[in-house]
Order: structure tokens, then C-alpha cells, then sequence
């Protein structure tokens, strides 16, 4: 595990509210993610748990508190200069257009880069982490699998090489064995570009698997955390509630 105790945070989340309209969903969320770590998000359905991502990414109509990234507060959370601090999310739905092919849609998800030869290069080195990627660069999207289309979603958003990867559920709609495909390149990312990511993901035990922190969500806040490797040797039973 690449994750450092005692590292200062690259992300700190304080007292963070938030929800759709009047509907307060977010209560009070603190918590601290130290580089290269990966964070996994569980809880019963409803609880919130990608809501937070969606605060965090500023894709809620309304959220409060304090979020900063190396120690610098970020603002009220707003989708563009989020990008650009380094954070990206990929979404539990499609995150592509599906008419495009896998470069086209992998050179817009380099819109901010400055230089169509940086495009370029970001999208060899993705290419060469994702071969099946590459193998089906000038398919359209829609032809993909659906483990292709997940690989594709994450693509983009490493595109601008985030520091930190919010990812909402990369197994859903995928079947067991490319459950763990996806979620092993998670790790894999981690391990080699040092990505620090925040996972939702409804497969539990597949999430622990390559979680270094579990947060359990419940009723829209933090309601307990875990070391993982204490759930994975059996030395605690993870709770829910
Ligand atoms: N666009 C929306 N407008 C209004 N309320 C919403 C919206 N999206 C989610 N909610 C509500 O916010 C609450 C938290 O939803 P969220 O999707 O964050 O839960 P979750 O823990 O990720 O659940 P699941 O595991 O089922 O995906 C739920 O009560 C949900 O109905």
C-alpha cells in the first residue's frame, strides 16, 4: 500500500452540508484522504454516499463547509476549477459520447491542456494502461463492452491526470469477473501513477479488496471508519449500521 500515515492530507473535507433543493442529504462530513490513498465509500442505499462525490466535484446544487486540496481551500465547489485543481469523477453512467470513437472521445477529455502534443502524449500513455483501449481506438463508443465503456469513462478523466479520482460505482452493470478487472486497474493506477482515489462501490467485499480506508455512510454522514486490512485479515467485521 502506497497510502502514508502521518502524510499531510491531499484532500481534507470539514463540516460539509449539502443536498438537491431543500433536501438536505449531507451532515456534517469530515475526513482526511492522504496521497496515494484509496478511500472506499459504503453504506446502505440512499445513505449519500454519492452525493458526496458529488459535493466534493461540485456537482451538487448546493454544498457547504470547507474542502481543500494540499492544504489550500478550493471555494464553493464548482466543476470547472475542480478540474483544474485535480480532481476528476467518473460517473455511475456513461461518461462519454457514444458516437465518437474511443480517441476522439479521449482527446476531449484533454479540453484544458495547452498543447495538442500533450494531448497526444497523455492519451499514448492511457492507451498503453488500458491495451484493450487501444485495441479499439477508432470504434465508436456505443461498440465497446461494458467494461470497455468503464475503462473509457476513466480514460477521460485521467486525461488531465487528476490527483485525486472520484469513481461512483465502476461495477455497475458489469459482471462479477469484470468487476474485479476494473477495480484491479484502480489499484493499479494507484500503484503506478500514485492517483489517490475515492470509490463508491455497491460489490463491498470487492471494494475492500483494494481499499486502504473504509468510510461507512449512513443517513448522509460518517458513521464509522475502518483500516481495511483489519477487515480483509478478519480482525474486524465491518457494521453498517
Ligand atoms: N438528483 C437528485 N435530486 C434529488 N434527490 C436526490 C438526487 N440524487 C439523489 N438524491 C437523494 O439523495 C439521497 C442520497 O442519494 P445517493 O445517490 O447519494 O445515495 P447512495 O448512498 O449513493 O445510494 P446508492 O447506493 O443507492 O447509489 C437519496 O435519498 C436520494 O433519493
Amino acid at each position: 500500500m502506497s497510502a502514508q500515515s502521518g502524510q499531510a492530507p491531499i484532500l481534507e473535507v470539514k463540516n460539509l452540508d449539502g443536498g438537491y433543493a431543500n433536501n438536505r442529504i449531507l451532515h456534517d462530513i469530515n475526513f482526511a484522504v492522504a496521497p496515494g490513498e484509496i478511500v472506499l465509500f459504503v453504506g446502505h442505499n440512499g445513505a449519500g454516499k454519492s452525493t458526496i462525490l458529488r459535493a466534493i466535484t461540485g456537482l451538487l446544487p448546493w454544498c457547504e463547509g470547507e474542502i481543500s486540496v494540499d492544504g489550500e481551500p478550493i471555494g464553493t465547489p464548482n466543476v470547472r476549477l475542480n478540474v483544474e485543481t485535480g480532481l476528476s469523477i467518473v460517473l455511475q453512467h456513461q461518461g462519454f459520447f457514444p458516437n465518437f470513437s474511443v480517441s476522439n472521445n479521449l482527446r476531449l477529455g484533454g479540453y484544458l491542456l495547452e498543447s495538442a502534443s500533450l494531448v497526444d502524449e497523455r492519451m499514448a500513455r492511457i492507451l498503453e494502461f488500458f491495451p484493450q483501449l487501444a485495441e479499439r481506438r477508432d470504434s465508436a463508443a456505443r461498440l465497446l463492452s461494458g467494461g470497455e465503456q468503464k475503462m473509457l469513462s476513466m480514460g477521460i478523466a485521467l486525461m488531465l491526470e487528476p490527483r485525486v479520482l472520484l469513481v461512483d460505482e465502476p461495477s455497475a452493470g458489469l459482471a462479477p469477473s469484470l468487476t474485479t478487472q476494473v477495480l484491479d486497474q484502480l489499484q493499479t493506477l494507484r500503484d503506478n501513477w500514485n492517483t489517490t482515489i475515492l470509490l463508491v462501490e455497491q460489490n463491498v467485499n470487492a471494494g475492500i479488496r483494494i481499499a486502504d480506508r473504509v468510510l461507512v455512510v449512513r443517513l448522509g454522514t460518517i458513521s464509522q471508519t475502518y483500516d481495511a486490512s483489519t477487515l480483509r485479515s478478519g480482525k474486524e467485521t465491518l457494521q453498517l449500521l
